[in-house]
């Protein structure tokens, strides 16, 4: 009897396809398909170019309320929901992100997926997959070694060392390199000063993956990046230090997305992996649009809850590539609408239904947020073996209030078999023309009102603090002709305020802007709210701790 007590043991035991064979029925022929191995393979630059065009499938967004720690089954409900489409009859496929090394060895584990709906190969794709990340990696690394070269050799540019923006990278939770000196050690290591490392999913270069439509507008961007500026304020450009085309290179095989397969056999692109608490925390461009002609439903999920991914993936990325989302999942969980309600996070296993209650304050103002957009929605109640008949009733019951509907789903004990009720409503949202996307904020609104907007309108905040320095750069920016910019919101996950620990749905709070940067390569402002980290620690026990090599070779404690 196979061991599926764990997801590594489930996709250890997946009786996968050819992945040519995945690709086929895409339409995707073998000689556009670089295999890695039997079961993940690139997608060609030439196929992507040449499916430009025609008919787009309907696409559906698979986002949450705001989560707990572990996350509340987004990615999971994004696989079961694709593999569910399937089982009703629809050609349908999913776009996921890869999975960061950093939460892999420290809390959250990876980005597969969890029980009967992952994708696989999991291991893989959990730690070095095809090496798009150590390629981001690289090349944002290069642009920092190019800057302190330059200095060294003299700073034709002029650059300013006190105004250096461009931090190193690292795929790896390393707190002890958030803040560092570098070129110490005299004259032959050049001009100490100080800096620091960001994890590689908050990398601006990821975010440039991921926006980016082809290679060209890729090298175009990277060229954009601001490293820093000079004494006079003028921006200093990656071009200017003839680092976009080496960049371009280090990123040719990376911009290409990665197929792989469900353990139901059906196809998933996997490609980037921005965070959505301090980046935009969605699939990339290229693998959504070319997914949506390839499929005739495209089921992608956006990081974190919906205040954070759901609107940087409407307002930044459908924005950007120009999508129209057709519905949308909130993935709901009791576990959440507890912690939520107030409860702590080692009592969530307890039957609490006065706290489920309570926490459907954050679940309807998700719901509400959502509906903002024009976009239908439907709430994934993600079955966790803890929950109760009463608890799950209770959140049935409140989002009828709303006028929407909330489905039990048990893909995760059952695959594709426990969600058929949710892709049979997600197609009937999807086919009904309810679908009127419109982002919230034009592109011609001032900055300032634009984080305004987000902050009372998603947030319902009563007001955004921002001292003189902030809104004189933000003017600046404008004045620079960055002012249709969109925004990226960098804040804490667990809250619609900027406060980890005010749960449920918070209103008139304020939200504090402490810093404000502009990713002119991948082409939105980044608004640093509170205390957020852009390199995250390790906790006091490590996943890493229970990662090994067992006697028949197979990794073990990957989840
Ligand atoms: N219904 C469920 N029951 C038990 N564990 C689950 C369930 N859904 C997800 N998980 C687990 O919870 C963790 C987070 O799931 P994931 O899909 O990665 O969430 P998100 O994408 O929202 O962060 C994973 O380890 C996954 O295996
Ligand atoms: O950006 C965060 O993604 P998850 O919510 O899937 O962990
Ligand atoms: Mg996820």
């Amino acid at each position: 009897m196979a061991d599926f007590t764990s997801d590594i043991a489930i996709a250890r035991a997946a009786s996968k396809k050819p992945i040519m064979e995945i690709g086929a029925r895409l339409g995707i022929p073998s000689e556009h398909l670089l295999p890695y191995g039997h079961d993940k393979a690139k997608v060609s630059a030439e196929f992507i170019a040449a499916s430009k065009g025609g008919r787009d499938g309907k696409l559906i967004l698979v986002t949450a309320i705001n989560p707990t720690p572990a996350g509340e089954g987004k990615t999971t409900t994004t696989v079961g929901l694709g593999d569910g489409l399937n089982r009703i009859g629809k050609k349908a496929m999913i776009c996921i992100r890869e999975a960061s090394l950093g939460p892999n060895f420290g809390i959250k584990g990876g980005a597969a997926g969890g029980g009967f709906s992952q994708v696989v190969p999991m291991e893989d794709m959990n730690l070095h997959f095809t090496g798009d990340f150590h390629a981001i990696t690289t090349a944002h690394n290069l642009l920092a070694a190019l800057i302190d070269n330059h200095i060294y050799w003299g700073n034709e540019l002029n650059i300013d060392i006190r105004r250096i923006a461009w931090r190193r990278v690292m795929d790896m939770n390393d707190r002890a390199l958030r803040a560092i000196t570098c070129s110490l050690g005299g004259v032959a290591n050049g001009f100490p000063r100080e800096t620091g490392f960001d994890i590689t999913v908050a990398s601006e270069v990821m975010a440039i993956l991921c926006l980016a439509t082809d290679l060209k507008d890729l090298e175009k961007r990277l060229g954009n990046i601001i490293v820093g500026y000079r004494r006079d304020r003028s921006p200093v450009f990656a071009r200017d230090l003839k680092a976009d085309g080496a960049m371009t290179v280090l990123l040719r095989d990376a911009m290409q997305p990665n197929l792989v397969q469900t353990l139901e056999n059906n196809p998933a692109f996997v490609h980037g992996g921005p965070f959505a608490n301090i980046a935009h925390g969605c699939n990339s461009v290229v693998a959504t649009t070319t997914a949506l002609k390839l499929a005739d439903y495209v089921v992608t999920e956006a990081g974190f809850g919906a205040d954070l991914g759901a609107e940087k993936f409407f307002d930044i990325k459908c924005r950007k590539a120009g999508l129209k989302p057709d519905a949308a999942v909130i993935v709901a969980t009791v576990r959440a609408m507890k912690m939520n309600g107030g409860v702590k996070k080692d009592d969530l296993a307890a039957e609490n239904i006065d706290a489920v209650r309570k926490g459907c304050a954050n679940l309807g103002r998700h719901v509400q947020n959502v509906k903002k957009f024009g976009v239908p929605v439907v709430v994934a109640i993600n079955h966790f073996v803890s929950d109760t008949e009463a608890e799950i009733q209770a959140v049935k019951d409140y989002v009828a209030t709303l006028g929407a509907e909330a489905i039990l789903c048990r893909h995760w004990a059952q695959g594709s078999a426990g969600i058929e009720d949710l892709a049979r409503k997600v197609v009937e949202l999807a086919e009904s023309g309810q679908a009127q996307f419109a982002p919230l904020y034009p592109d011609d609104m001032k900055l300032i009102e634009k984080i305004e907007t987000i902050a009372t309108e998603i947030y319902h905040a009563g007001e955004v603090i921002a001292d003189k320095s902030v809104r004189d750069q933000l003017r600046q920016w404008e004045e620079q002709g960055y002012g249709h910019l969109p925004i990226c919101m960098a804040k804490t996950q667990y809250s619609f305020s900027t406060d980890p620990h005010l749960r449920g749905a918070p209103t008139g709070h304020t939200v504090p802007v402490r810093e404000v940067r502009l990713s002119a390569g991948a082409g939105f402002i980044v608004v640093i709210t509170g205390e957020i980290m852009t390199m995250p620690g390790l906790p006091r026990t490590p996943s890493s701790e229970k990662i090994f090599i067992n006697d028949q070779g197979q990794i073990e404690g990957l989840f």
